[in-house]
This record gives structure tokens, C-alpha cells and sequence, in this order.
């Protein structure tokens, strides 16, 4: 299996934001380098989940760029993506594991290093590790961890670990720092005024 790209950008697929071209700029920069994982609202349809994602693999692959599905892993196997995320409110990471098959990319969201060495021992491949710093992309979410833990759960697993949560360039080294291998972005890349070059900065943050 290839190495698993170090920066993951996750779709923003809120009213008035436009997925596909913030994910077709940062693919012209990161190219390789990025994991797309698409997440859909709550209240979105499958066939709306299915349609996205089936277009994001598909900007994807010329780049050879990973496309990964948040949640809905039926979505993930149907239209063919690497693999998915899976956290708390979702399939439990052994059963991920059995939909995924045992060479899918599953990603699992963990905050400790208990919950993490579990999620790894179920068959994570990744862990999404936050949130780190606040952020307002999603709504009840515990208090940050920082980048102190970070390199708890790090220190505790072998598995990537990509740090989340107000994740910008400027936060990149101290979470480098801590033992995250890449980082997962909304906010960084979807809202600035020019997604491929902050793309670029978050690239370059994470190669230093
Ligand atoms: C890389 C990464 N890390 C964490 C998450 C969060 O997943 P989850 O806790 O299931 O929350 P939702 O994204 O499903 O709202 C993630 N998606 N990606
Ligand atoms: C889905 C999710 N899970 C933890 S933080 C987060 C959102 C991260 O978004 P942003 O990069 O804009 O802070
Ligand atoms: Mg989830």
C-alpha cells in the first residue's frame, strides 16, 4: 500500500461552499501529497454522498491522490475510494474493519492514548487525533488537546497520527513536533481567499 499522504483535506459541503473547487485546487499543489476525505452533512442524502464522492475520486485519481469517505463506508465501498473514517457515533472500528476488508485505509478518530491503542489493536490504519485547537467547522466538540495531546497519543501507537481540529500552517510545527505525521483541514484550505496557496503553505509546513 502506498504511504498515506500527511495532508488530508476534508470537505466543507456547507451551504454556500464549493467542494470540488477547493478540492481541484489543492490537488494541483499537493497532488500526491493529499488525502481527500469526503464529509457530507448529517442531513445530506446518500446519493448525495455517493455523487460527491464519486466525483472527488475522480479528480483524484490523475494525481494519485487518496479519496477517502467519512462515515459512510457503504458509500466508500460503492463508488471504490481507498477507505474511510470512522469516529465515536459510527461503526465500531472492528466492524469498519470487516466492511473495509483488511487492505482499505480506515481511519478512526481517537483524543487518548486508551481509546487509540484500542482503535489501532481493531484495525486503524490512521488516527484522526483532536480536536487540537478550537474550531467552529464542528459543533460539540470536548476541549482542545494541543499539541501536548498529541504526543500522548502519538507516544502510544505506530499507526500515522493526523492531528485535527483549527489546524493552520502556523500550528504545523508544533504538531509536527508532538508526533503527528500529517494534518486534516476544513477551515485552512475551504475558507481562505486562495485555497491552492494555502494549500501550498500547509505543504510546506509539513515537509520542514
Ligand atoms: C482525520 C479525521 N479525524 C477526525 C475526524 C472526525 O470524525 P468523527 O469524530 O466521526 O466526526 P465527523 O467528522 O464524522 O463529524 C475526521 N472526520 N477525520
Ligand atoms: C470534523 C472535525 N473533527 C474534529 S475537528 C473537526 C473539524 C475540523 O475543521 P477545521 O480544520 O476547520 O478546524
Ligand atoms: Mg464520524
Amino acid at each position: 500500500m502506498p504511504s498515506l499522504g500527511r495532508l488530508h483535506l476534508i470537505t466543507d459541503t456547507r451551504p454556500g461552499r464549493d467542494p470540488l473547487t477547493v478540492v481541484r485546487a489543492a490537488l494541483t499543489v499537493a497532488r500526491a501529497d493529499l488525502v481527500v476525505q469526503v464529509r457530507v452533512e448529517d442531513s445530506a442524502t446518500d446519493r448525495e454522498a455517493y455523487d460527491l464522492a464519486r466525483r472527488v475520486l475522480a479528480l483524484c485519481a490523475p494525481y494519485g491522490a487518496t479519496c477517502l469517505v467519512n462515515d459512510r463506508l457503504h458509500v466508500a465501498l460503492a463508488v471504490g475510494t481507498a477507505g474511510g473514517h470512522v469516529g465515536a457515533d459510527d461503526l465500531p472500528v472492528a466492524a469498519a474493519r470487516r466492511v473495509l476488508g483488511p487492505t482499505g485505509v480506515l481511519g478512526a478518530t481517537a483524543r487518548a492514548p486508551e481509546t487509540a491503542i484500542q482503535a489501532v489493536a481493531a484495525g486503524a490504519s490512521y488516527l484522526g487525533v483532536g480536536p487540537c485547537h478550537a474550531t467552529s467547522t464542528k459543533s460539540g466538540l470536548p476541549d482542545p488537546i494541543g499539541p501536548a495531546g498529541v504526543r500522548a497519543v502519538s507516544g502510544a501507537v505506530d499507526v500515522p497520527v493526523i492531528a485535527i481540529g483549527g489546524v493552520t500552517a502556523a500550528r504545523v510545527p508544533a504538531l509536527r513536533e508532538a508526533g503527528a505525521y500529517g494534518v486534516a483541514v476544513v477551515g485552512a484550505v475551504s475558507a481562505a481567499a486562495d485555497p491552492a496557496r494555502a494549500t501550498a503553505e500547509l505543504i510546506e509546513a509539513l515537509t520542514c
